[in-house]
């Protein structure tokens, strides 16, 4: 049983600057399941999860459960999808706490304090990305890796059906790399649907979709086993990689 997307993007163009960027692309990430977007630099996977993210303008059409992205109050919307970008560099002089708990804005009346339940979230959320520990440490004190994972638990704070991430693993080491996947597949089982944008292949290819693109545009969306996609990605990286399965795991070797 395949049930409807929660996001529908049916793209056109979108410029920026006056350049076109994206050109001609549909996606609706399937429901609870994780969609990786990969492809070389520059050939518009962080424009396209913005544009999913209803961050950017562009000549086409974005839904939010069917209904249309601008008919959705702001509040109401902000609770349905989280949003991690890459190179966050606002509220750096907030405690890591402080800054998880802005995850939770959209569930809080205007200017009421955070509730029982604000605090809870919080905490689950830092707790599973192992940021708790440091806590009421400023985010510009942190390194890399731990602001990461503080700007990753205000993301999971906001506990939305959709959660988007741009490059997620920056500055994560391979033990924390392995720690986000457990979590998205957490997320994915509890109902979540996930997309993000990843460089790295190996973790890439452990997603239920792999979207990818090229210049702009969607060349493939297949799962990670398919041998489309497999010759998609050799593709788009100009044939400078090789796919070997290992166990029930697909890698990617530079070549
Ligand atoms: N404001 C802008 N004006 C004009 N072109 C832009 C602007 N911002 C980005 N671009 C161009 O849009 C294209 C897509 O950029 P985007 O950041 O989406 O690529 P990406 O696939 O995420 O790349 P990377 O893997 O390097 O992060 C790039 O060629 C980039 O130079």
């Amino acid at each position: 049983m395949s049930a409807a997307p929660l996001l529908t993007l049916d793209l056109r163009e979108l410029r920026l600057g006056g350049t076109p960027i994206l050109h001609a692309l549909q996606i609706a990430p399937p429901l609870r399941a994780w969609t990786a977007v990969v492809g070389p630099n520059g050939a518009g996977k962080s424009t396209l999860l913005r544009a999913l993210a209803g961050l950017l303008p562009f000549d086409g059409t974005l839904q939010l459960q069917g209904r249309a992205w601008d008919q959705w109050p702001a509040r109401e919307r902000a609770r349905q999808l989280a949003w991690l970008g890459q190179n966050e560099t606002s509220a750096d002089e907030l405690a890591a706490l402080d800054v998880a708990m802005l995850g939770r804005l959209p569930h809080q009346a205007w200017l009421a304090p955070a509730s029982a339940a604000d605090h809870a979230a919080v905490e689950r959320a830092m707790r599973q990305t192992q940021s708790w520990d440091w806590r009421a440490r400023p985010l510009a004190q942190l390194s890399g890796g731990e602001r990461q994972r503080v700007l990753l638990a205000r993301a999971l704070a906001v506990e939305s059906p959709l959660l988007l991430m741009d490059e997620p693993l920056a500055h994560l080491d391979p033990p924390h790399q392995s720690d986000w996947v457990h979590i998205v597949r957490q997320r994915v089982a509890d109902g979540c649907t996930v997309v993000s944008v990843l460089h790295e292949l190996n973790i890439a290819l452990q997603a239920d979709r792999v979207v990818v693109m090229d210049a702009g545009r969607i060349v493939h969306q297949g799962a990670p086993h398919d041998t489309a996609t497999h010759t998609a990605l050799q593709q788009v990286f100009q044939q400078r990689l090789s796919i070997f399965q290992i166990g029930d795991r697909w890698v990617a070797l530079n070549a």
